[in-house]
């Protein structure tokens, strides 16, 4: 990892707009957000409210309609070729026919790398299934392949979108711990989950976005404030409440124009 002084994450006026039959969908509008390095960001919001787009338009997947992204100072296209930040895409392709420690050691090679990848697969506890064909691994165990592929390039930013989703308990708790672990030693986090109880055991702070835009953004206790409750899903509630006639479901169209 290396240090720097510039945001970590710095995202001005963040307009994505996709073609849509009935005219553009705003998928992102107008959202800021700074992230300092070795903050751990909780990333909150229905379904359709824009957090996968942005975590897209950071890591330079798709180009923004209007408004800046700027990774440790630099365009994402620079840091993610160099590495810096790296991410567990919930529908990152994986190549069925080749082995758990192949697809991390491919992913290595694409850095230059040629050392051992044991480390990851330790890290991301899935060294006892290294010799398994991707084909044949669990949900989990893909989730868990995805992160180790993510540290291969040690980034300085982890993005992470719904990283536990299919893990089983012990799974999360051990990925929860690898995360802290790394923040300890200055990566900077941002994960995007549906899990309430993550965003509040896990994060130092936590943004939830609503219709493309950040609605809160503070320290648990912060958000809670602004919402005048305690409990963080009566927060979520009150603060996306025009949410559930608009979002619609889950958005299943992922990845098809990406
Ligand atoms: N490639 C695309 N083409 C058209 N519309 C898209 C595309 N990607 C996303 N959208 C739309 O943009 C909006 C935001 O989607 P996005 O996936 O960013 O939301 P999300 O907050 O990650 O949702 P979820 O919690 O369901 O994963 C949705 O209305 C979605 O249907």
């Amino acid at each position: 990892m290396t240090s720097t002084r510039a945001p970590a994450v710095a995202v001005t006026g963040l307009v994505k707009e996709f073609p849509g039959p009935g005219g553009p969908v705003r998928a992102v509008d107008g959202l800021d957000l700074v992230v300092r390095p070795g903050e751990v960001v909780a990333f909150l919001g229905p379904n359709g409210a824009g957090k996968t787009t942005t975590l897209d338009l950071v890591l330079g997947l798709t180009t923004p309609t209007a408004g800046t992204v700027h990774v440790f100072g630099r365009t994402p296209a620079r840091a993610v070729a160099d590495g810096q930040v790296a991410a567990a895409l919930q529908d990152g392709g994986l190549l069925r026919d080749i082995t758990v420690r192949e697809t991390v050691e491919v992913t290595a090679a694409l850095f230059g790398r040629t050392t051992d990848v044991g480390p990851e697969l330790e890290r991301a506890g899935i060294a006892e299934i290294a010799g398994r064909r991707v084909g044949r691994c669990s949900g989990g165990q893909r989730q868990r392949l995805r992160f180790a592929m993510a540290l291969v390039s040690d980034p300085d930013l982890l993005l992470l979108d719904e990283p536990t989703t299919g893990m089983d308990v012990r799974g999360r708790r051990d990925f929860w711990t690898a995360i802290r672990d790394d923040a300890a030693g200055g990566r900077t986090v941002v994960f995007a989950t549906h899990y309430l109880q993550e965003a509040e055991a896990y994060a130092d702070r936590i943004v939830l976005v609503s219709h493309g835009r950040v609605v809160a953004d503070g320290s648990l206790a912060e958000v809670r404030a602004q919402a005048g409750s305690h409990d963080l899903e009566d927060v979520f509630l009150a603060l996306t409440a025009d949410d559930g006639a608009t979002a619609g479901p889950p958005s299943t169209n992922k990845g098809a124009h990406r």
